[in-house]
């Protein structure tokens, strides 16, 4: 482990004190035309993000994340709330406070956004030169951050040598570089195939846990949020519709735009084609339950079913795990005798199991 220090960060999970905090924040941009109304990139936006956590931020395109990330760095100011990073309420810094703000918050990008004619030791170096640390020092650092991501062997090639993952490795070596507090990833995985998006969110999760650095990872992809973080904010159409833990908002989400989020990836009910099928097969009842995390949850449905007299055979669904809990459905046809099922799904509503019958 490379001894970096990174302020008074703490360790992931130890925290909760709020690190940055959007307080009611919108942002227009002018409209395109004289004539067209602003555009409200964030409308009322409210959320917390504790020091030491990773807090995803998902949405579709054009749902506002990337200008989240800019309020957080004060590339923008909010048109009206607040946004404070630490100590600070940004809109109240005057620029030349705000940059040493910024300082202490590193950015990965899609694109990397290294310098081609540097080596990916020039490339680490390059913030620690801006930021007047002596050429020893500089040196030693770079090869403690190289050896971190694992690239002390590259240090001497170009970035046109290296693959997707490898840029990205020096593009977070390079984000570390002035031992920041803070890093913001603005869809840093979108461009690499699934397996090494698996290793770069590996690393990012030692950058957590071992260097204590809070990450705001902002993403599309619903694997990346699975993949590494603490809790997630679901922003659509420019509004927070959602946040809460990774299992709270996935495996329970209470709004349309975090459900349709999470149908598409996570197992739920049946599509109508699969219905249609089901329905030519199984002339029973048709009933999905959405898994609990609770101990004896199967066995306490199993035991519903049996005092009702009812048959229950699973013809759909599945259970996955996220953030180490179950999750998933279980789709069921049920036959009994008149009035059995009835009573069995009863019988369950009462246990505080949302029985849904498929129609
Ligand atoms: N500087 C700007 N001027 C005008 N409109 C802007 C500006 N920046 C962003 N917008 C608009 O604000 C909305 C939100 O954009 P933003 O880039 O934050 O979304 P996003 O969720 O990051 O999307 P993507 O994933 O496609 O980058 C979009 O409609 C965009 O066109």
């Amino acid at each position: 482990m490379m001894s970096v220090t990174t302020g008074d960060a703490e360790p992931s999970g130890s925290a909760a004190e709020p690190y940055v905090r959007f307080e009611h924040v919108t942002k227009r941009f002018p409209a395109n035309d004289r004539r067209g109304a602003p555009l409200t990139a964030l409308r009322d936006v409210s959320l917390e993000i504790a020091r030491g956590e990773v807090f995803g931020v998902i949405g579709h395109s054009g749902a506002g994340k990337s200008t989240l990330v800019r309020l957080i760095n004060g590339l923008e100011t909010p048109s009206e709330g607040r946004v404070h990073v630490g100590p600070h309420e940004l809109t109240a810094l005057p620029e030349r406070e705000r940059r040493g703000v910024r300082r202490d918050i590193g950015m990965i990008f899609q694109q990397f956004n290294l310098f081609q004619s540097r080596t990916v030791a020039g490339n680490v170096a390059y913030p620690l030169k801006v930021a007047g640390v002596e050429r020893a020092e500089r040196d030693r650092r770079v090869a403690r951050l190289l050896d971190f991501v694992g690239l002390l062997d590259r240090a001497h090639d170009h970035p046109e040598q290296l693959s997707g993952g490898q840029k990205q490795r020096v593009g977070i070596a390079r984000a570390l570089a002035t031992e920041p507090s803070l890093l913001l990833a603005d869809e840093a995985t979108s461009a690499l195939d699934p397996e090494t998006t698996g290793d770069v969110l590996a690393l990012l999760r030692r950058v957590n846990r071992e260097l204590g650095v809070t990450i705001v990872i902002i993403t599309h992809e619903l694997d990346v949020i699975r993949g590494i973080a603490d809790r997630v904010a679901v922003l659509d159409d420019g509004e927070l519709v959602e946040s809460g833990s990774v299992y709270e908002v996935f495996a329970h989400p209470r709004t349309e735009a975090a459900a349709r989020f999470v149908g598409t990836t996570l197992r739920d009910r049946p599509s109508a084609a699969t219905l249609a099928r089901l329905r030519r097969t199984h002339s029973g009842r048709l009933v999905t339950v959405r898994v609990r995390d609770r101990s004896g949850f199967q066995s306490a449905l199993a035991g519903t079913f049996l005092r009702h007299e009812v048959a229950a055979e699973i013809v759909f669904g599945g259970i996955s795990e996220l953030q180490d809990r179950p999750v998933g459905s279980l789709t069921f046809e049920l036959t009994g005798p008149p009035g059995a099922v009835d009573a069995s799904l009863a019988a369950l509503r009462a246990d505080g199991v949302e029985p849904v019958e498929e129609d």
